[in-house]
Parts: structure tokens; sequence; C-alpha cells
């Protein structure tokens, strides 16, 4: 596969692995629940990507741990605090916007309830998903779901098979 295939459904961002802009670091957080509920939530207006269903994080900050960049974003953001971030797995994707580097981490113990700080939609999910539309850069999470879990077919359940396809590559 080359850096310039697509392997995500928008046409406009692209896994890849390599890219000569700076990448970009961003600390995701994926709540587990113990029935295995995972946490989504909308992304805020005025964010490239409005509205579109993604795990909550952000941008690392300078001299910051992904650690401490996920449990600063997810007080900001949705006002709770994490205990330990188990890192997971790593993706590269290029927007138009910006090249990111996904550093997404399991979290599985957090304290506080759960409160929406920058107006976006929450929503617990098991696969299929039944939120749409996801962000490019998140869908691949779903497919290591899907791997974990011995969960065949659509990980969205919107998603017709051509979708499908074109999320796994
Ligand atoms: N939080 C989050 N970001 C993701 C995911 N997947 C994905 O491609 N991204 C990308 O990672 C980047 C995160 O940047 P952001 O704009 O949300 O970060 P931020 O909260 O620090 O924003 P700010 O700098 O405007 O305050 C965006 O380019 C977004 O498209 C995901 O599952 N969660």
């Amino acid at each position: 596969m080359t850096a310039s295939t697509p392997l995500v459904a928008d046409p406009q961002a692209q896994r890849t692995g390599s890219s000569d802009r700076p990448a970009v670091d961003v600390a995701v957080g994926v709540l587990v629940r113990p029935d295995g509920a995972f946490l989504l939530t909308s992304r805020p207006q005025g964010k490239p990507y409005t509205g579109y269903w993604e795990f909550p994080g952000g941008k690392v900050e300078a001299g910051e741990t992904i650690e401490q960049a996920l449990r600063r974003e997810l007080i900001e953001e949705i006002g709770i605090h994490i205990g330990h971030a188990l890192a997971w797995r790593v993706e590269m994707v290029d927007y138009p916007h910006a090249l990111v580097r996904l550093h997404f981490c399991k979290v599985l113990e957090w304290s506080g309830e759960l409160e929406m700080r920058e107006s976006q939609s929450f929503a617990w999910q098991q696969l299929p998903v039944a939120v749409e539309p996801v962000l490019p850069g998140t869908i691949p999470v779903l497919d290591w779901f899907a791997a974990e879990r011995n969960h065949s077919g659509a990980t969205i359940s919107g998603a017709t098979s051509a979708d499908s396809a074109a999320v796994i590559g």
C-alpha cells in the first residue's frame, strides 16, 4: 500500500506513512466501559469536520507527554479525570488541514460525570456504531475493536459493504 492510496471513505483524508509536512501529535482517549461500550463525541462547531464523530482528545502541547495531554484534554473537553491511559495504536492521517499522528490510548478508569464542555454530543457505542458520520481518522479504531471482539460485518450500522471495503482498505 502506498502513501497515496486512500484507505478511508473520505477521499480528502488519507492514512499515510510519510508526508513532507511535520506531523501534529494528537492524544486520543478511547474510554471503554466494563460492558465494552466505548465513548464517541461529536466535533464541535468551529473545528474542521464539525459534527463528525470521534474519540475525545486533542493536540499535544510543547513539553507534554501523550498521557499528560490526554489527561488535560479530557478534563477540558468532557470534564473527567482519567486513571492510567494504556497506549494502544498510533495512526498517521494526512488531512488537507493537517498531517496528524494519532496516539490512541485505552482508558478503563476515570472519575467524574461526563460534561460536554464544548457543546458536543456524546454516545456510548457498541459495534456496529449507530452514529454517523465518523471522522476518517477514527474509522480504523472501529476495525481494531472488530478484530479484538471477533466482530464480523460492518463496523458502522449504516455503512454499505462498499463503504466498509473503503474503510478497511
Ligand atoms: N480527538 C480526536 N482527533 C482525531 C481523531 N481522529 C482524527 O483524525 N483526529 C484528528 O486529530 C486532530 C485533533 O485536533 P483537534 O482540533 O480536535 O485538537 P484540539 O482539541 O487540541 O483543538 P484546538 O487546537 O482547536 O483547541 C484533528 O485534525 C482531527 O481531525 C479522533 O478520534 N479523536
